[in-house]
């Protein structure tokens, strides 16, 4: 579904973000991306959505291209960036229908699809109103929903469980499993290892811009947890 080759991305004035990174993300895996504050995650996942141009490598999503496809690729495609920039002068349903017809959903789809996720969400109540007014977890909320009722074939997110409060959490992991199970696939950042650990079928870590470790998350962790084996390859100490 996304096949990552020997990517690398120097950004102006010479910072070297990311530095030769392979991944593979199958169909129907919750893979976790995780690693320190400035390791290069936001970077990859801003290339992967096809936001941010990159110096070296290759990038495929479910067959096309970032670079050389690029409208195809993110028609199969839906980023959540950590901190969405929503439109403020637009109500939270303008918002939505707006993001369906960029992405032509037809109307009795999405209609049943936003009734659904902002019911289960608890912001039908707000659609009405406008983003401007809207609290850090409402506006993620909303992203949420404009990402989930395109049902993309790759869903990208930057954090997704900041802000959120526990409910819409639990919510979401339901819903990246049933994105899986429908034969989509996640690529997530975390902070959050325990919910890495649970929720991913692979891991990768990235230390420096280098990737330093991924495999399936029982094989990664073994007997130990996600928390120590990342704060063993960080070099950090332990209490
Ligand atoms: N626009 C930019 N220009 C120059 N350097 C940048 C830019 N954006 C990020 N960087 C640098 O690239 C490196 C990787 O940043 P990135 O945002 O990808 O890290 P991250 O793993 O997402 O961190 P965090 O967990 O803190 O969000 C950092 O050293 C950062 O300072």
């Amino acid at each position: 579904m996304l096949k990552i080759e020997h990517f690398s991305k120097t950004y102006p004035g010479g910072k070297r973000a990311v530095d030769d990174l392979s991944l593979n993300v199958a169909p129907g895996e919750i893979f976790g991306f995780i690693g320190h504050n400035g390791a290069g995650k936001t970077t990859t996942l801003r290339a992967v959505a096809g936001v941010m141009d990159f110096t070296e490598g290759t990038i495929v999503i479910d067959g096309h291209d970032i670079r050389r496809q690029s409208i195809a690729a993110k028609a199969v495609t839906a980023f959540l960036p950590d901190n969405p920039d929503l439109y403020d002068f637009l109500t939270g349903i303008q918002y939505l229908n707006f993001i369906a017809d960029l992405y032509e959903l037809p109307g009795g789809v999405r209609q049943e699809r936003i009734a659904k996720y902002a019911d289960a969400f608890q912001l039908t109540g707000s659609l009405g109103s406008a983003v401007g007014g809207y609290s850090h977890g409402m506006k993620q909320k909303l992203a949420l929903i404009s990402a989930l009722m395109r049902k993309p074939r790759l869903l990208i997110l930057d954090e997704p469980f900041v802000g959120l409060d526990p409910a819409a959490s639990h919510l979401l992991k339901g819903y990246l499993a049933e994105l899986c199970a429908a034969g989509g696939a996640v690529f997530f950042s975390t902070h959050v290892l325990e919910v890495a650990e649970k929720l991913c079928h692979r891991i990768a870590i990235i230390k420096d811009g280098r990737l330093v470790r991924q495999g399936a998350t029982a094989e990664l962790v073994g007997d130990s947890t996600l928390e120590e084996v990342f704060l063993e390859l960080e070099g950090a100490s332990q209490p």
